[in-house]
């Protein structure tokens, strides 16, 4: 029997998925295996930075008020009376007219409140005593690296759901983060349904095809954040199809299949999610590519079906499964960023639903621009590959010609957004 299906608009489809509580899990990991993890806690300065005063040159530290005399005409002598490399502490007391040789990152003497780099002293010695003079005034604090300047203790520095990049890797060492609380990588298992399906090194034979969305999706799934749980490849049989996703369920934070979830004959999802008693939130989305994805919940876990058309997969996969991740990796801002861009190309074909286009996107002169990556089909597999962005193109238009400003999602960037619809 055929099923007549009612699409509802991309935002409320959205919506209806971040209802859905999934919230993330924290686990302390050692600061060598954080570097592109989503901090799961804000990160919080524990000290001062740096913690002392301290030389941001190689030179002399003085006492600012023994160099108020000095000029060109008269210049003023120091005994340089210790001499200092970084993590060394002087114990000298400095009276007048003394310096301290000091060098870059070791801590101001006690009394000293300048550094006179050594390419403005004059250094000599007499009787085997080391001397140098200066021919300028120093001002007390000039060229002295201050404590606290750089970040002062319980300052919240970096929010949590953030990537962790090499300069937050840097401020994690500087506060002692030898543990790094992260946002644990929601486990999403991927079922691939068709019984056309291949393996990648089996020949090709008539009617059948290399399963190539496996491989797509489980990229998308390490590029939103995700650990991939690759559960293979599904004839289009019910009975085999609803026993392994029936089993799978209880293994992984997420579910995706791809394929068999329109209105085909051996389409056999939306059976499976009545069998299985799960709550369908919506089987059709008034969109292109990617009409047909259905998303179902059940027992605590959100279920992607996800279409079998390359293309129309992959973006299913970033409008609704993208999000929900980014999500359990505690982000405030889960979607795809959007932008502003200039159409480069005119796309004449007329559009009943909002389509998204898969798109290059460049800055050129300051501008953003964008240009369709290929053909824009839902079966099409090579578009995908320079697609960096998805071109919105509302619904109830007759096509865009060159110039005209779109709206655009950026797929590698990683700002996010609130929400985008
Ligand atoms: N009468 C109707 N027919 C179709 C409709 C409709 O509304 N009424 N919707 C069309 C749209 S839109 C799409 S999209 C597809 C969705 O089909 P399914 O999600 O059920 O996917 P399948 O039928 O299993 O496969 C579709 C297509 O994709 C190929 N495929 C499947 N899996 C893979 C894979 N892992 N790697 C590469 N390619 C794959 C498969 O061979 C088919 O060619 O339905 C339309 N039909
Ligand atoms: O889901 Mo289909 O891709 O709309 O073409
Ligand atoms: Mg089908």
């Amino acid at each position: 029997m055929f099923e007549r299906r009612q699409p509802i608009p991309i935002a409320e489809a959205v919506k209806k998925i971040m209802e859905y509580e999934m919230q993330g899990v924290t686990e302390p990991i050692s600061i060598e295996e954080s570097y592109g993890r989503f901090l799961a806690e804000d990160l919080t300065a524990t000290c001062d930075v740096p913690h002392f005063d301290r030389a941001p040159y190689d030179g002399f530290a003085i006492r600012s008020i023994d160099s108020s005399d000095a000029s060109a005409s008269h210049p003023v002598e120091f005994e340089v009376v210790d001499h200092i490399g970084a993590g060394m502490v002087s114990q000298k007391l400095i009276a007048a007219n003394q310096a301290v040789r000091i060098m870059t990152g070791a801590m101001m003497p006690e009394g000293t409140d300048a550094v006179v780099m050594f390419e403005v002293a004059q250094a000599y010695e007499k009787n085997g005593i080391p001397y140098m003079s200066i021919k300028r005034e120093f001002k007390a604090g000039e060229n002295v690296s201050f404590h606290g300047e750089d970040a002062k203790e319980g300052e919240v520095l970096v929010r949590k759901g953030t990537l962790i990049n090499p300069g937050i890797q840097a401020m994690l060492a500087t506060f002692g983060y030898n543990q790094v609380p992260v946002a644990k990588k929601p486990l999403v298992g991927l079922f691939a349904t068709g019984t056309e399906l291949l393996e990648v090194d089996e020949p090709l034979v008539p009617g059948k095809i290399r399963n190539s969305n496996s491989h797509m999706i489980a990229a998308q799934i390490e590029r939103a954040g995700g650990a991939v749980q690759y559960l293979g490849k599904l004839p289009d049989v019910f009975d085999t199809c609803f026993t392994a996703v029936k089993n799978a369920l209880d293994k992984v934070d997420i579910l995706i299949t791809t394929g068999g979830v329109s209105v085909g004959d051996y389409d056999f999802l939306p059976e499976i999610y009545e069998k299985l008693e799960a709550k369908v939130l919506f089987n059709k989305v008034a969109m292109r590519p990617g009409s047909v994805t259905t998303v179902a919940q059940h027992n605590g876990k959100l279920l992607f079906g996800l279409s079998g058309n390359p293309s129309a997969c992959y973006v299913g996969f970033e409008l609704f499964t993208r999000p929900i991740i980014r999500r359990m990796l505690c982000s405030s801002k889960p979607h795809l960023r959007i932008e502003k861009a200039i159409l480069e190309t005119d796309f004449p074909k007329a559009n009943p639903f909002t389509r998204f286009v898969r798109s290059s996107a460049y800055i050129e002169c300051g501008k953003l621009k964008v240009t369709p990556s290929g053909l824009d089909k839902s079966n099409i597999i090579m578009s995908l590959a320079g697609a960096n962005s998805l071109t919105i193109l509302p619904g109830g238009t007759r096509g865009f010609t060159k110039g005209a400003e779109v709206d655009v999602l950026l797929l590698e960037d990683q700002a996010g957004s609130e929400w985008p619809w």
